[in-house]
């Protein structure tokens, strides 16, 4: 579902920050992202969320050639892939339900037609007694949860989380991380971006190691 060829990137005139990276995302697999502290893996996360363009090489989305793709194209190809960012992006003014159902609001779609299936992935992530309440009430383990809803409202073929576990204790990161085998038992492709070995210990997945710049595979 991604291929990359190649790929470098710099941010405008300064170092290359990704050097000579070529990965296959299959569809339905799962994998971890990992290395230092600032060794791109946000970078190449957001490469792969088609919010940054390489400076150099092939990236190939969906079957299709990332340079060749329009402004227009983006918000569509978008919906196919799930992000959770680091930060969480909850509005603070919504409830729970609202921010997960926001995705299905802006492209104007009725309330009556997708209540039951944001109340359905709410109880799913366990936030089923939470959904009326706002983010700052919200535990930061309730937020991150949260944010994996919105992710997944729109049924996305692929899930991006930026440390997905970075703040929370180890078991609710073992919880969080049997939200993302299941998921990706259902079928969704899942990369998660993460430093915490404890995690990536408990499952035996591909691990994606980035290290000064370059981008080493083991399967
Ligand atoms: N918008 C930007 N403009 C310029 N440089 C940036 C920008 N974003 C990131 N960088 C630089 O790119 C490098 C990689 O950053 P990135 O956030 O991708 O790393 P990371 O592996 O996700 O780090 P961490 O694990 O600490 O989150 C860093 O040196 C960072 O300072």
């Amino acid at each position: 579902m991604f291929r990359f060829e190649n790929v470098g990137l710099r941010y405008g005139m300064g170092p290359e920050i990704l050097r000579d990276i070529s990965l296959d995302i299959p569809e339905r697999s799962f994998q971890f992202l990992t290395g230092p502290s600032g060794a791109g893996k946000t970078t190449l996360l957001r490469l792969l969320f088609l919010g940054l363009k390489p400076t150099r090489g092939l990236i190939t989305v969906f079957g299709k050639d990332r340079a060749l793709i329009t402004r227009k194209e983006l918000p569509h190809l978008r919906r196919r892939i799930g992000v959770v960012f680091q930060d969480f992006r909850l509005l603070d003014h919504m409830t729970t339900y609202e921010n997960v159902a926001l995705p299905l609001r802006i492209r104007g779609r009725d309330e009556s037609s997708y209540r039951d299936d944001v109340i359905d992935l709410l109880k799913w992530v366990g936030l089923g007694e939470r959904m009326h309440v706002l983010p700052p009430i919200l535990s930061g383990g309730e937020k991150q949860r949260a944010a994996i809803a919105r992710a997944l409202i729109e049924q996305p073929e692929i899930l991006l989380a930026d440390e997905p576990t970075g703040n929370v204790d180890p078991p609710l990161a073992r919880r969080l991380l049997r939200l993302f085998i299941e998921l990706n038992r259902l079928g969704t492709a899942v990369v998660i971006a993460t430093h915490d070995l404890q995690l990536m210990e408990q499952v035996d997945a591909r691990r994606m190691i980035l290290s000064e710049g370059r981008l080493d595979i083991h399967d």
